[in-house]
């Protein structure tokens, strides 16, 4: 996965939900944090889908520790030729935590993988200005710069939106969306701004973040919006 074009993940912390997302998904994120034995479902999956692995930890809002063995699990994971792209913090790149990634960076680009560099706030959305300064740096530490904020007004989704237009036009790839109820629509509406990945999970009740749509919703909402030209 290159993320030239926008594309839609099921979020997931099982791959036996894969059959069920190939109608509508354009790969998996496999989050490892919430999965039981991420590993051994990488050496069994025969899926079509490929995969993008995130391990997020605890101080980005994940269930992982901040060990070694966090990334080492992300190294053994770009092993696997389902394996195509590894999402990683911001922060844990720029040196944060305990244990630097670009070691897993390093192995991603040795096998020709997508770097995605995250970063998220769960409290609430920066200014325009502030997002785009964030989003540059992630883009300059890997090939995608994500950012997921928690949108409180309409405000803070213009605000993504107007850094998601400005960073694409600039040539950065970039995916962004507002979580929560306030910032739920974001989820449909920033790809036509530019951004690049979707997250969603193929029954909500399996939801990875706070405001996403199940698949199937999130598909059409997209769809419809990139019709219209
Ligand atoms: O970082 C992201 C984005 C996300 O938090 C969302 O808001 O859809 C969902 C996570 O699974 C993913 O790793």
């Amino acid at each position: 996965m290159d993320f030239e074009s926008f594309t839609l993940l099921a979020a997931t912390d099982d791959l036996g939900v894969e059959p069920a997302a190939r109608a509508d998904a354009d790969g998996l994120e496999l989050r490892m944090d919430f999965a039981d034995e991420p590993l051994a479902q990488l050496d069994a999956y025969d899926g079509d889908l490929p995969i993008l692995v995130t391990n997020r930890p605890t101080w980005e809002g994940g269930e992982a520790a901040d060990t070694a063995s966090r990334l080492d699990t992300l190294e053994a994971a770009l092993e696997h030729d389902a394996v195509t792209a590894v999402d990683l913090e911001l922060a844990a790149l720029e040196g944060a935590g305990d244990h630097n990634a670009g070691r897993v960076a390093d192995a991603a680009r040795d096998r020709d993988a997508t770097v995605v560099v995250s970063t998220h706030n769960f409290e609430s959305t920066p200014d325009r200005d502030a997002i785009v300064s964030r989003l540059d740096r992630a883009c300059n530490q890997g090939d995608v710069g994500k950012m997921a904020s928690t949108a409180q007004s309409p405000d803070d989704v213009l605000a993504m939106l107007g850094a998601t237009r400005e960073l694409t036009a600039a040539g950065e790839q970039v995916a962004t969306m507002c979580m929560g109820s306030a910032g739920r629509h974001s989820r449909a509406v920033a790809p036509v701004y530019g951004s690049r990945i979707g997250y969603a999970p193929v029954d909500p009740a399996d939801a990875t973040a706070p405001g996403q749509y199940d698949l199937a919703t999130l598909r059409t909402l997209v769809g419809q919006l990139q019709s219209d030209g």
